[in-house]
């Protein structure tokens, strides 16, 4: 039943955080993309790993906002501190993938 609690968690993340959304879109918009200029299978392979990476870090991001939201209510220096690391981790995992994915594709447009 492990499945359905990550469903929970996952669908949780999705209702919860603006940019998990935005990250579902890009993330279909890319695999779409991958058909349309019919990319390499090795190449779409490199394309779930980076959705993957940014999908994995948002939700740990989430995870860890609830985390310190929850023992630390109010205001704490060290709390936002976790929180920015946090946050930091979103952005390398999507400056990855936004290079990833222009290695892939930009080639295949101009
Ligand atoms: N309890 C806190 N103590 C000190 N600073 C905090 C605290 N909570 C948040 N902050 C600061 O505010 C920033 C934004 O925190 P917030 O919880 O709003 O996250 P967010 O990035 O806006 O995420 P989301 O929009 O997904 O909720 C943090 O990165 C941190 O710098």
């Amino acid at each position: 039943m492990g499945f359905v609690y990550a469903a929970k968690g996952i669908s949780y993340a999705f209702k919860s955080q603006v940019n998990f959304k935005i990250e579902i879109f890009i993330a279909l918009a890319a695999i779409i993309i991958s058909f349309i200029l019919k990319i390499s299978f090795h190449e779409f392979l490199w394309i779930i790993l980076s959705i993957a990476i940014v999908l994995i870090a948002e939700l740990l991001n989430t995870a860890i906002e609830i985390l310190v939201d929850f023992v630390s209510p109010g205001y704490h220096e060290k709390a936002g501190r976790i929180k920015d690391i946090s946050a930091g981790l979103v952005l390398v995992a999507a400056i990855a993938s936004a290079c990833i994915g222009a290695f892939i594709f930009l080639p295949k447009l101009f």
